[in-house]
């Protein structure tokens, strides 16, 4: 495509070279460069992007979009200058693919917890429905049955549009994403244009990256507040930042509640580990997922599909049918009857949610054996509160590793014990290796108690001073029942 038809939306400061040449890719990393790329440098928080200019030039790059100018400017190269190099990013990658989003019918999740939930239930409900789908998730992405394997959460936006045209190509009617704060924060999202925002909830994660509780807030709202005025708006009532959320936004604004009142309204009427009964605007359902925060994630897809114009009990029956995704209060199987559940939850307010509903599920004599850790560079506010949240809703807790990435995780198990009280310490150990941790809460588990395995769910790695070895919590829990 022409330099001159990728840049015709972007706010340019200078521009110094010809516009009339043709772009092949676009790219912020200079080692993925190749010929006739248009090379994008974007100030980072390890480097800044502008270091790499003149090697992407080396390896093909013909035009070089920056905040900065060069010392040395090279001929023949085209040199743009902006005030915002991500957010010009956004706009360019949205014009080089042709606006893929604005094609397609693209709802974006955004929240603490929940949306990964949300966005797989929405996915195979549509499919279901007879739509052509795409996802765009922390597990995985997906187009129909292909699954691409996922780097983030929200991917970079050059990445996005690639998907979102492939996804087109394919005959995709609806992509359901995840909408992470980082892409908000770092314009991953910049120049999409959604048909619908949904808000689940919104409890402490992420502090590393946004610094303070409000910042993270603002980000999330950072979505809603650049929603078109043709995309409905679908908030969570019972969140106490539900309403902040859409206070800016110029979408049709909607709710969904199980406490409150709201558009789309739910009541759990039994939970058990069979599933989840509830009334739903006047129905009653049963479901095949697991757990009240369950409910929530129930209301808000069906919410979504009506506004999407679904026939109500289409919806219902089908939503009734679907079973949770990969890693989220997934059950492993035992050969006697101790039951294990792997779970996701890395943040406190998951790993509340989770043990909640444990607790809503067993009978009186069964006893909770939690095992979880916390993240190596990441927010260590985190830690104390997880720990002391296993303790409340647990018999026993082990404490392990999790990611410890580049610290070391005794530093990560002293900054968790930290949050266990003198009366609670005689119910937590410390195991480092999470196998060991894993292998020995099955030793102390009698038949019928509850196992769960917090904080890695589907991820299938364990980050040990930045090398990535296979790890997957199902798999060590069920090699650990059958030993
Ligand atoms: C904190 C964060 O989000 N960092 C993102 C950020 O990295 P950075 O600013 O540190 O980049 P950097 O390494 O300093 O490099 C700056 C620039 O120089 C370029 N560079 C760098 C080296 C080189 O040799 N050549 C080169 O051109 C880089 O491509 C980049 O454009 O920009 C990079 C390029 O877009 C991202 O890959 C990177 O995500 C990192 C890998 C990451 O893991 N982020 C996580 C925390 C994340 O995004 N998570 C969210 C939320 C998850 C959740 O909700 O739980 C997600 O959406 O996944």
């Amino acid at each position: 495509m022409l330099l001159s038809e990728i840049l015709y939306t972007i706010p340019l400061r200078t521009v110094s070279g010809k516009t009339d040449i043709n772009i092949e890719q676009i790219e912020f990393d200079s080692r993925q460069v190749k010929a006739n790329s248009l090379f994008v440098a974007i100030p980072g928080t390890q480097v800044d992007g502008h270091l790499f200019i003149e090697k992407a030039i080396s390896l093909g790059a013909i035009a070089v979009l920056c905040e900065r100018l060069p010392e040395i400017i090279e001929p023949n190269i085209t040199y743009l200058q902006v005030e915002n190099a991500a957010m010009s990013m956004g706009l360019c990658a949205a014009n080089f693919y042709q606006h893929p989003s604005k094609k397609l019918g693209l709802i974006g999740v955004t929240g603490t917890n929940g949306k990964t939930s949300i966005a797989t239930l929405l996915f195979n409900l549509f499919r279901k429905l007879g739509y052509k789908c795409g996802m765009l998730s922390t597990v995985q992405n997906q187009i129909e049955d292909e699954v691409i394997p996922s780097t983030h959460t929200t991917p970079d936006s050059v990445k996005i549009n690639e998907l979102l045209a492939l996804m087109h190509q394919k005959g995709c009617v609806y992509v359901f994403m995840e909408v992470s704060s980082h892409s908000v924060e770092l314009h991953r999202i910049t120049g999409l244009h959604f048909a619908g925002g949904i808000f689940t909830n919104i409890t402490q994660d992420h502090l590393d990256f946004h610094g303070t509780f409000e910042n993270y807030i603002k980000a999330k709202k950072g979505f809603f507040d650049k929603l078109p005025k043709s995309a409905f708006a679908l908030t969570n009532a019972d969140d106490k930042n539900g309403k902040v959320m859409l206070q800016n936004t110029a979408a049709t604004k909607y709710s969904y509640s199980l406490k409150n009142s709201g558009n789309f309204k739910g009541k759990v009427m039994d939970c058990g580990l069979f599933g989840l009964q509830m009334d739903v605007n006047g129905q009653e359902v049963w479901f095949k997922l697991i757990g009240k925060f369950n409910a929530y994630n129930l209301l808000a897809v069906y919410g979504a599909a009506i506004l999407l114009g679904e026939n109500s009990e289409n919806v219902l029956t089908v939503l009734s049918e679907l079973t949770p995704p990969p890693g989220r209060f997934e059950q492993v199987a035992a050969p006697d009857q101790r039951v294990g559940i792997v779970d996701y939850a890395h943040t406190p307010d998951a790993l509340e949610n989770v043990l909640e509903t444990i607790e809503d599920l067993k009978e009186g004599h069964q006893k909770v054996i939690t095992v979880v850790g916390c993240g190596g560079n990441r927010d260590k506010g985190k830690r104390p509160l997880m720990a002391k949240i296993a303790c409340q809703h647990s018999d026993v807790v082990i404490l392990t590793s999790d990611n410890p990435r580049n610290e070391e995780p005794e530093d990560i198990l002293a900054d968790m014990q930290a949050g266990v009280s003198i009366t609670q310490r005689r119910k937590v150990q410390q195991i480092e290796d999470r196998r060991a941790a894993i292998i020995k809460a099955c030793e102390i588990a009698n038949p019928e108690d509850i196992i769960l395995i917090a904080g890695k769910g589907h991820e299938t790695y364990q980050d040990i001073k930045g090398v990535k070895s296979h790890f997957d919590d199902r798999e060590e829990l069920l090699k650990a029942f059958l030993a």
